[in-house]
């Protein structure tokens, strides 16, 4: 067996939101398809994946190094030692051939989309969901009933509170307890206001996070602390520049309820630093790391195993970016849960079509691979560009 083809296409998930670091009006996405000679219930077997927000596609990469290395390698090297199916491990060593260390970039970005790919053509050969698989391998129990948090209360041209209050509103009607809102794109003064509708909105049905997207220096940051402390909030994500470990550590000082932060930490060297140095508390904190962002899932295990060694339990972890890929992990290995988006970057993000959230909690259907072909119209972009 062998993978015959790697196919990206650049896509737009474009939107008018803001954030307090960026706009999505010009975002993208890469889809990859990576195309296997396996026939199962007599259709070849596709494994496909694709970026999460937040950066940009990454035709470039992906075609000109990563699939190119893919495609370059002796079949043989990329599949297991039964020979009966792909070897993701032994893919991403591929990859990565001639990459140094360090610096990681947006290349993480590259090989995730990939990476995404290939696990979603090993679950499929091997017959099971992704979650299954993953737990097996780790000798878990699998749980398929994931914690999901509905994200969005973006800057939005011409958005008044009400309009925000609605949108959250929304959330809960559609089975969510859990919502959050974009901050520091404004004033603290505005950005209290906007907080406080919300909370009148929302009263005790639900709880609410802030994520101020890595837009606050050290002061600011504190500033901030100060008054949201006096909130009872889910968390407080991505104060100041996700590389600055020390600012999250003197932050920590400020502000004694959770904070939130990772989904800028592209690999597991990163991710470790902020154990380190960030001041995150293992008690009460929330890592975010997004291995469509990160270099992928093979690479996700070495963060798990970097969490473990600094005694951090598996369940702090909620990912960002919305994608049936962490979902799989969150049901296989354990993980707190997943962010959702219900509103945005359509049709990439979100469930299977059958798939309900109930009290903030979605149960993954038994759909070989990552589940993809249960969520028609994503299916329905994905074949078009390999089948
Ligand atoms: O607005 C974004 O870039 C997305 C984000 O931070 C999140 O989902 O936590
Ligand atoms: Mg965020």
């Amino acid at each position: 067996m062998r993978i015959v083809d790697v196919r990206e296409i650049t896509q737009p998930i474009a939107s008018p939101i803001r954030n307090a670091y960026i706009d999505f009006s010009k975002m993208t996405t890469s889809l990859v398809a990576v195309v296997t000679d396996v026939i199962r219930d007599g259709r070849r077997v596709v494994g496909y994946g694709f970026n999460s927000n937040g950066r940009y596609g990454q035709g470039g990469l992906i075609r000109e190094r990563f699939a190119a290395r893919l495609l370059e390698a002796d079949p043989k090297s990329l599949i297991n030692d039964a020979g009966d199916n792909l070897d993701p491990d032994r893919a991403w060593a591929a990859m990565m051939t001639n990459e140094k260390p360090g610096g990681h970039g947006e290349r993480s970005v590259a090989v995730g989309t990939l990476d995404m790919a290939i696990w979603d053509a090993t679950a499929k050969i091997a017959g099971k969901p992704l979650f299954r698989l993953l737990a097996e391998r780790h000798g878990l129990q699998a749980n398929p009933r994931v914690f999901v948090y509905a994200a969005g209360g973006y800057y939005y041209p011409g958005k008044d509170d009400d309009a925000l209050r609605a949108e959250m509103r929304s959330y809960l009607d559609r089975g969510y307890s859990v919502v959050k809102m974009k901050i520091g794109g404004a004033s603290l003064a505005e950005d209290r206001r906007r907080i406080e509708a919300v909370l009148s909105e929302i009263g005790g049905d639900a709880q609410l996070a802030v994520d101020a997207n890595g837009r606050f220096d050290l002061e600011t940051a504190i500033a901030y602390a100060k008054a949201l402390r006096e909130y009872p909030l889910f968390w407080y994500e991505e104060a100041g520049d996700p590389l600055d470990y020390a600012l999250q550590a003197a932050l920590a000082e400020f502000y004694p309820g959770p904070m939130a932060t990772g989904e800028n930490l592209f690999s597991h060297q990163d991710a470790r630093n902020l154990l380190r140095h960030g001041g995150m508390r293992p008690d009460r904190d929330w890592l975010q790391f997004d291995c469509a962002l990160s270099y992928g899932l093979c690479e996700y295990q070495r963060t798990l195993a970097a969490l473990k060694v600094a005694g951090w339990a598996w369940n702090r972890c909620v990912p960002h970016g919305g994608h049936q890929m962490s979902l799989n992990i969150a049901a296989g290995l354990g993980l707190g849960g997943n962010e959702s988006y219900p509103d945005l970057f359509q049709p990439y993000g979100g469930f299977p079509d059958t798939v309900r959230v109930e009290n903030s909690f979605i149960t993954m259907p038994d759909l070989p691979g990552i589940g993809f072909e249960g969520k028609s119209d994503l299916i329905k972009v994905m074949r078009e560009l390999a089948e």
